[in-house]
């Protein structure tokens, strides 16, 4: 393994989501019932993904916060999972303008996200079809994920590590293609400088 690369990662969405949750599943592959519900905290995780050491910072963020914290804290992050609740409807409606104050606050940078429905495991309970979330992941270009923090659901646990992990390979191609820009544009600013000498010594 060569090169290990920093993401900070904000987790957003509704109180009660199980934002906790799921971070906990992700950092503990436990699944905590009840946690303090309006503590915002940040946590470290390293893990290997396509043979990169990834550390993450997490911050797994209060849900109730107002606009100028949120603000912060999408200046703050490289990526971010957007988190609604497939049992509760108002949750997902909260995401199209989540969505749209990180694409204001980043301005005119694309911004890294990935979109998580969770609580899969309350079936009965479903009030957002699997097609509404991919509907919308499709307009915001992002990876999305239906999962379960809770733990003995099989299959939809593990991919709460899967989100995360394309979160982070999202940041890295975003990271790729704006060093790319960069580079191209001080390669223009030096060919502008030779062309501007070349005419001086020709006139
Ligand atoms: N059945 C089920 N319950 C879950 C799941 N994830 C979280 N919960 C429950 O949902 C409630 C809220 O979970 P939290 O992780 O505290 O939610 P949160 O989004 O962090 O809430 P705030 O900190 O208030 O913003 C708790 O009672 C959890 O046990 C899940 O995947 N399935």
């Amino acid at each position: 393994m060569a090169k290990s690369s920093e993401v900070k990662v904000v987790v957003f969405g509704r109180a009660g989501v199980g934002k906790s949750a799921l971070v906990v599943r992700l950092l503990t592959n436990r699944f905590i019932w009840e946690y303090d519900p309006t503590l915002e905290s940040t946590y470290r995780h390293q893990a290997s993904i396509d043979d990169e050491m990834v550390s993450m910072e997490i911050l797994d963020t209060a849900g109730q916060e107002d606009l100028l914290q949120k603000e912060g804290h999408m200046r703050w992050g490289d990526g971010f999972v957007l988190v609604y609740d497939i049992t509760d409807r108002s949750s997902f409606e909260d995401v199209a303008p989540l969505r749209s104050l990180v694409e204001e606050v980043r301005k005119p940078r694309h911004v890294p996200l990935v979109l998580v429905g969770n609580k899969a495991d309350l079936e009965h309970a479903r009030q957002v079809a699997t097609e509404e979330g991919e509907r919308l992941a499709a307009d915001m270009a992002c990876a999305f994920y239906e999962c379960s923090a809770c733990a003995g659901t099989a299959g939809t646990a593990g991919t709460v590590a899967e989100a995360f992990h394309e979160l982070c390979r999202e940041v890295r191609r975003r990271r790729a293609v704006q060093g790319k820009s960069r580079r191209r544009s001080s390669t223009t600013h030096v060919k502008q400088a030779i062309n501007k000498m070349l005419t001086k010594i020709s006139s």
